[in-house]
């Protein structure tokens, strides 16, 4: 009797192993099959025979959920990232088959921003390149302009992507009393009112601005978004901070930059690839700043993001209407 309701439930596979407490959730809704063996990601064989015969699939922005992934899934009903950024996604090939696409927003929001303007601090005070030198024994004495770097305070900071943590960022950036300039694909009146930003084009924002931050998502139209020629807008003072996904910045120009003071320092989150290898020329430059992609890495945040993903799958599951549907027309 117990073994055949258990059958009965609905079939999900779970790509990587994810906090008891949230694996339990989904358990008590669906009959789950959790990628457990090591924590990488799934290798595409396992997920291509997995895949075959689940109503839902729980995954992370490392899984590439594509066409011919999806052309494997007969029954499946919801992918249900675990991310707020969904590139790693064929949205239109789910949406075509009828297959629902969620997110996790707002849960992230607050500890990204943080995790943003301390990369922004980091990279303008050169804190990883200050605590280095003095562990390496290099501290001689105080020296007028030993280990200088740029202001924060009262600098113009350029928010290129307006939305939930570009807003955080600003209310940040207030604190430390810097001029906001923002370009977005609409312009947000509201939010220019509500905290006495700018609207300005790219150009402007590259121009004027001492701090640029990039928080758009990553989608065909954001990418090489910053290559060289906007590196050459930016002041040699300027400072770029990319916390949202690695194909916006184009790489080899950034290197260049970097490399001949075109621009004078930047913090990188994220990668063109991920893990980025260790011998990656940009990680060569003193002026580069490089974090392995943990801008939602709190403990607190990572596991809303794991519960909210594990609620959008389970509520999908269940015939209702997850809150954070990406493609809402499916
Ligand atoms: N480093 C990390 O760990 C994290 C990275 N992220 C990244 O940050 C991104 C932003 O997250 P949210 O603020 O929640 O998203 P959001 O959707 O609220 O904001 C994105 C903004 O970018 C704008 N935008 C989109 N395309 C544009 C274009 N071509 N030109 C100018 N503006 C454009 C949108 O209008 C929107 O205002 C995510 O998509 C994700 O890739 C998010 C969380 C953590
Ligand atoms: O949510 C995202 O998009 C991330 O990059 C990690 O939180």
């Amino acid at each position: 009797m117990m073994e055949g309701m258990v059958n009965m439930k609905p079939k999900v596979y779970v790509t990587r192993q994810i906090p008891d407490e949230v694996l339990a959730m989904i358990r008590q809704a669906c009959e789950v099959r959790v990628w457990s063996e090591s924590d990488v990601p799934v290798p595409r064989d396992v997920l291509e025979r997995e895949i075959a015969d689940v109503e839902g699939l729980y995954c992370l922005l490392t899984d590439q959920v594509d066409e011919a992934l999806l052309e494997r899934a007969p029954r499946l009903k919801i992918v249900s990232n675990m991310a707020v950024g969904y590139n790693n996604i064929d949205v239109e090939a789910a949406t075509r088959r009828g297959i629902m696409v969620t997110n996790t927003p707002d849960v992230l929001t607050e500890t990204t921003a943080d995790l943003t303007f301390a990369l922004l601090m980091a990279t303008a005070r050169r804190l990883l390149e200050a605590s280095d030198y003095l562990r390496r024994g290099d501290w001689q004495t105080w020296s007028p302009m030993l280990l200088t770097g740029q202001d924060v305070f009262g600098s113009t900071l350029g928010i290129i992507g307006m939305g939930r943590i570009g807003e955080a960022l600003v209310r940040r950036a207030k604190g430390f009393n810097m001029n906001v300039l923002y370009y977005n694909r609409t312009r947000k009146e509201k939010t220019e009112e509500a905290y006495g930003i700018r609207y300005t084009d790219m150009n402007e924002l590259l121009r004027m601005s001492d701090f640029v931050c990039v928080l758009t998502p990553y989608t065909p139209q954001t990418h090489d978004l910053i290559g060289a020629a906007e590196l050459r807008r930016m002041k040699p003072t300027a400072v770029l901070i990319n916390t949202s996904r690695g194909g916006i910045v184009n790489e080899d120009a950034l290197y260049e930059a970097l490399r001949d003071g075109t621009i004078w320092a930047a913090g990188l989150d994220v990668f063109e690839r991920e893990p980025v290898v260790p011998d990656h020329p940009l990680l060569t430059l003193p002026n580069l700043v490089s974090l392995p992609h943990i801008g939602s890495a709190s403990v607190a945040t990572r596991i809303q993001m794991a519960r909210l993903a594990a609620n959008q799958l389970i509520d999908a599951i269940n015939g209702h209407r997850p809150a954070h549907l990406v493609n809402p027309n499916v």
